[in-house]
């Protein structure tokens, strides 16, 4: 069995693990996360900083997973790290359905329940939660999070970045730009900008970020 080196010790840090756990693919041998301030042993498996990780990713047969929901904080951890997408474990819940033909990048999860259909194709460092449909033939790029019973219709584009939060649904053939999230609840009737806030039923952009890291308020 692989070895596997978990970034992050938090809640979905702890689901990340039971899935990794009900694959039986791999060994946990360390959890990073910078809450800890000193390194320890716990039933064998190293505990400590991101950096202290380091000694056991020299194995270069051990994989890594970055198991932090924030999207952008996945992707600025996974820049600082430096491995690149083949040293990530793709993990995939035995009680998620995929279709034929669907590729997943590395570092991304299925989560229970998930169901991803026929040609989907899931970028790097992705998450399809609890639940949640990935219809034929969408294409969603790295670091996309897609929440617990939300349902992306068949040929829908998401892209970098973008998280479609708990119970959004998202009608066939539409794109939803880059590092944009779509609320809750909302159902995406159009294509939805890059990089904007849209919630509502319709969804409707009530934010921007004009700049990145900075949301500019503009009502629609
Ligand atoms: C396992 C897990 O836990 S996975 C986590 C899944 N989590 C989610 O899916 C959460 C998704 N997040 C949301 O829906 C958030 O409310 C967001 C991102 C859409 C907005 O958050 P913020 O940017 O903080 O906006 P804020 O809370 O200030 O709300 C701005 C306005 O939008 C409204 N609004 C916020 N969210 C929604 C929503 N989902 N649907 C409708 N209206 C909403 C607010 O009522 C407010 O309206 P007002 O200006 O008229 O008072």
């Amino acid at each position: 069995m692989k070895k596997l080196v978990l970034i992050g010790g938090g809640g979905h840090g702890k689901v990340v693990l039971d899935v990794m756990r009900a694959q039986g693919d791999y060994e946990l041998a360390g959890i990073g996360d910078d809450k800890y301030t000193h390194s320890f042993r716990q039933d064998g498996i190293l505990h400590g900083p991101v950096a202290d990780m380091a000694e056991l990713l020299q194995d270069d047969d051990c994989r890594l997973f970055i198991a932090i929901g924030s999207n952008r904080t996945r992707r600025a951890v996974m820049e600082r790290l430096g491995y690149p997408e083949s040293r990530y474990a793709v993990l995939i819940h035995p009680r998620a359905t995929l279709g034929s033909g669907v590729t997943i990048g590395g570092g991304s999860v299925v989560m229970p329940g998930a169901v991803i259909n026929h040609g989907a194709r899931i970028g790097a460092q992705c998450i399809i939660n609890t639940g949640a449909i990935v219809e034929h033939e969408n294409a969603l790029g790295s670091f996309v999070h897609i929440s617990p019973s939300a349902a992306l219709a068949g040929d829908v584009t998401v892209g970098d970045g973008t998280h479609i939060g708990l119970g959004a649904k998202v009608i066939e053939g539409l794109t939803i730009g880059s590092w944009s999230t779509l609320g809750a609840g909302a159902v995406a009737i159009d294509d939805i900008p890059a990089q904007c806030t849209a919630v509502g039923v319709p969804a409707k952009p009530i934010k921007f970020a004009d700049q990145p890291g900075q949301l500019a308020q503009r009502r629609a």
